[in-house]
């Protein structure tokens, strides 16, 4: 699988693009009918016409760098910089395809140890050097964008070659992982020693153990092995005022647990270059099961229910009507109308699916789990649909972004958010986006389509996680979709967080005063000054420069 992933790809998700999972005619169909969708075809361009500016980057800093790091580990080609240029949210792929200015490094760093990390930094310090931290560049919130903040010239910091497995501790259930470490290798790696991480979001496939804990990584199966952060033990970091270490002990009292200001800071306070790990034995049963529920605040009552008697499945995952008829569709025609009349048979008026999953060590482990999961659902009316459903969930789970390129290909305006709040306040922060996002989105006489569903689930509340589609408008693509992410981000503002998993970086920057106040704004400021007093980290992200 990660064979196909070229690690500097960025304007599609692997290089065979569209084709990796094309859209069948009775896909298109059904979205031209739906939304109104005209038949179109607007494949990517070539990197070759993209407009990359010169790399001004001073001789005596290059110098240093290339002695610290070896000539062939400080790039200023074309190619290499282009590869770091931005993350891949619907607009730094748009911007891709339209040709649009690009924030292009001045060079890319390959430093392969902690200490050459350290030591890069300290040069780059010196020479008042922008440092973007990339790891696998899957950014969706412009987190990796090469901005320069002021600076003389700025570096994308690469951690590819810290791509180690440190050390591991069996009797703990601990593992050291390098930051550069991609997910299929971590788990690959701990594989063989019968472990396994659990964190497998949708962006598994490229994205490194850095990035996951500089960005409060969330994965599908959060309700079982819980947030990238619950899976922390400690961190360390290289920071322009010095080496930072944290984390000792399972538990600590010594103060504010510091680790936190390491975890979600977005390479704004520091490179992380290893993250100690809490891991599980491998599982070795596992059942993925769907069920259907008749309307969403059932769903949600039913989740929470499962949440609060703590009986949730590893994966927990509610779609609203509309998303589950965009994945019965999107199966085929001829299954979605057969479905939807057993459904209406059995009453069911408004069909949410719920995917259920679980992984455990034993077949009574796996019986038990189950048994409990169902029994907390006992008084909803559900229709199951068995294994079918779930398990090609499972095996389709990281498809996502092949079919977002198809979808770009056709001119579909496609992209997703997300927030969390407590679920007494679920309902209208659902009612309130999806009103943003169909206001802002409509352009013909069809509206848009506005899907939501929960994957990660909490004793007090959930996430909700929106995907839109509309027909792109073809002479403003960029100004659409940045016109209803704010008003999104609005409704969002106050009702929820900014970001249950995404992060800040640089898009979400104008709502974070909202949610953390102006001593919390200030707060973060101190910390950075503290550890990076010239602001060469990662500059216009996560904190005001
Ligand atoms: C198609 C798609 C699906 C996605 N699905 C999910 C999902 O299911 N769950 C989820 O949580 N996220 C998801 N994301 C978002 C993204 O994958 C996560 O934010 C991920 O954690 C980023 O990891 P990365 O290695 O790609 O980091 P990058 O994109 O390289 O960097 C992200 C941020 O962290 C900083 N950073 C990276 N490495 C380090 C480091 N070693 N030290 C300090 N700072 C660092 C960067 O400077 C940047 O600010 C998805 C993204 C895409 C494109």
């Amino acid at each position: 699988m990660n064979g196909q992933i070229e690690h500097t790809l960025r304007g599609s998700w692997t290089s065979s693009g569209a084709a990796a999972a094309p859209l069948s005619p009775s896909s298109l169909r059904w979205l031209r009918q739906r939304i109104g969708l005209v038949e179109t075809t607007t494949p990517a361009v070539p990197s070759s016409l993209l407009e990359v500016p010169g790399s001004s980057f001073a001789d005596t800093a290059r110098a240093e760098l290339e002695a610290l790091l070896g000539e062939a580990h400080v790039l200023v080609d074309t190619a290499s910089r282009l590869g770091r240029s931005g993350g891949m949210s619907y607009s730094d792929l748009m911007r891709r395809r339209e040709g649009a200015e690009l924030a292009v490094p001045d060079a890319v760093l390959l430093p392969s140890d902690p200490e050459l990390v350290q030591g890069a930094l300290e040069i780059c310090a010196r020479h008042d050097i922008a440092v973007v931290p990339f790891g696998g560049g899957t950014s969706v919130v412009g987190g990796v964008d090469a901005l320069r903040g002021g600076k003389s010239a700025v570096v994308a910091l690469d951690l590819v070659r810290l791509d180690r497995l440190v050390s591991l501790d069996p009797d703990s259930r601990i593992a050291v992982l390098q930051a550069g470490m991609r997910a299929p290798e971590a788990e690959s790696l701990l594989a063989a020693h019968g472990f396994t991480l659990g964190h497998f979001p949708q962006s598994f496939e490229r994205a490194t153990i850095g990035g996951f804990a500089a960005t409060r990584s969330a994965g599908q199966a959060s309700s079982g092995y819980g947030r990238f952060e619950d899976m922390i033990e400690g961190v360390r970091l290289a920071t322009p005022a010095g080496e930072w270490r944290l984390g000792t002990a399972p538990a600590s009292a010594a103060g504010p647990d510091l680790r936190h200001l390491a975890i979600g800071s977005e390479g704004s306070l520091g490179v992380i270059t290893e993250v100690a790990v809490r891991v599980r034995p491998a599982p070795r049963r596992t059942r993925y099961e769907a069920v259907v529920v008749d309307g969403w605040q059932v769903g949600t009552d039913a989740v929470r229910a499962l949440a609060q008697d703590r009986v949730l499945a590893d994966v927990t995952r509610l779609s609203d009507p509309t998303e589950t008829e965009v994945q019965l569709a999107m199966a085929g025609q001829l299954k979605a109308r057969a479905l939807a009349n057993v459904l209406r048979a059995k009453g069911i008026r408004n069909p949410c699916l719920l995917v259920l999953g679980w992984d455990a060590g034993s077949r009574a482990e796996l019986k038990h789990r189950r048994s409990a999961t169902l029994r907390a659902l006992r008084d909803v009316r559900t229709v199951r649909l068995g294994r079918a459903v779930g398990e090609s969930w499972k095996s389709h789970r990281f498809s996502g972004p092949r079919q977002r390129d198809a979808l770009l290909d056709r001119g579909v305006c496609v992209e997703t958010l997300e927030t969390a709040t407590h679920w007494s306040g679920l309902s209208e922060l659902r009612s309130a986006v999806r009103t943003a996002l169909v206001r802002n989105l409509q352009s013909g006489s069809k509206p848009p389509i506005v899907m939501c569903h929960v994957s990660h689930a909490y004793e007090t509340g959930a996430s909700l996680y929106f995907t839109v589609l509309a027909p792109r408008d073809s002479e403003q693509a960029l100004a659409q979709w940045k016109r209803a992410k704010e008003a999104a981000c609005d409704a969002i503002a106050g009702r929820g967080t900014i970001s249950h998993h995404h992060a800040v970086g640089v898009d979400h920057r104008p709502w974070l005063g909202v949610e953390i106040g102006d001593v919390g704004t200030s707060v973060l400021a101190a910390a950075k000054r503290a550890v990076d007093p010239t602001g060469i980290l990662n500059p216009g992200k996560l904190i005001r420069d």
